[in-house]
């Protein structure tokens, strides 16, 4: 592929509070062929409407109990209402966006989670479309995919973590980076007393910290996820907190920001 494609997930946790020059950033790498392409979540809208709709609602493990009538929810806010609001915004930077969830084109092939009977209707990426994201770039439009994945007959639907489908989008294309944008400034760890930053993580080190506890919550699925995509082609992933100005292309440039998990 002729443009530099690089894979990018933005949290439900910091999606509302992205400034617009975060998204005149995107057109600015679109400009220079530095093409993101974007896996989003969407964990907090989607609590919200559970809620509205008095469906209940429960994390096991950092995933959520997904049944049918959950799953129709999920689908709704993350392919309906998020990921239309996110290609809103940068089709108004000036740049150019086409949003789709992981069930068009069969973009992400999914199977059950293995503690399936805990969680239900999770899945885990067992392929990805990468030609159709590859053909996406070439018509010169930023794919923005919304984490909701296919069987292999084709006919049922899995929640999948946001941020393992980010991992798995980013090993599939082979994309050597991967930024995984959220509301915190990296991974934290408390040292003297004083709460710091993290610039570098090795593989080790995660495993230390999520068994210490000072990695918890939504910040598993994230290593986790870099961790599995960092046994490939993709070289490092970092983590950035998404108000921080011009945080992407800073990264795309070298910039120490952020954390970076490196093998
Ligand atoms: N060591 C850590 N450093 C920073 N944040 C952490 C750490 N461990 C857990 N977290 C939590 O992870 C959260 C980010 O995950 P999450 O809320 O799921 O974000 P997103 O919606 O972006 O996926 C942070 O807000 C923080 O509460
Ligand atoms: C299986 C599972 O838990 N799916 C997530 C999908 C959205 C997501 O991951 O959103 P964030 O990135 O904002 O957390 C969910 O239902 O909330």
């Amino acid at each position: 592929m002729s443009a530099m494609c690089f894979v990018m997930k933005c949290g439900g946790s910091t999606l509302a509070a992205l400034p617009d020059s975060f998204f005149k950033d995107l057109k600015g790498l679109q400009d220079e062929a530095i093409i993101p392409v974007i896996v989003h979540g969407g964990g907090p809208a989607i609590n919200d409407t559970l809620g509205k709709l008095g469906i209940e609602t429960e994390f096991v493990g950092g995933l959520r109990k997904t049944n049918e009538a959950v799953l129709d929810v999920v689908e709704m806010v993350l392919a309906g209402q998020i990921n239309k609001e996110i290609v809103r915004k940068i089709q108004l930077s000036g740049a150019r966006a086409l949003g789709l969830s992981g069930v068009d084109g069969k973009l992400i092939q999914a199977e059950p989670v293995a503690n399936a009977h805990e969680v239900g209707l999770v899945g885990n990426v067992s392929h990805v479309n990468a030609e159709l994201i590859q053909g996406v770039v070439k018509m010169g439009y930023m794919p923005v995919i919304a984490p909701i994945g296919l069987g292999a007959d084709g006919g049922q639907r899995y929640n999948i973590n946001a941020d393992t489908a980010a991992g798995a989008v980013a090993s599939h294309l082979g994309v050597e980076r991967m930024i995984v944008v959220t509301d915190v400034p990296g991974i934290m760890k408390t040292v003297d007393g004083e709460k710091k930053v993290l610039p570098t993580v090795t593989v080790q080190e995660i495993d230390e910290m999520i068994a210490s506890g000072e990695i918890y919550g939504g910040m598993i699925p994230k290593v986790r996820a870099a961790v599995q995509c960092i046994q490939g082609k993709v070289r490092e992933v970092i983590i950035v907190n998404g108000a921080e100005p011009e945080v992407l292309s800073r990264v795309i440039k070298g910039a120490e920001i952020g954390t970076r998990i490196v093998k």
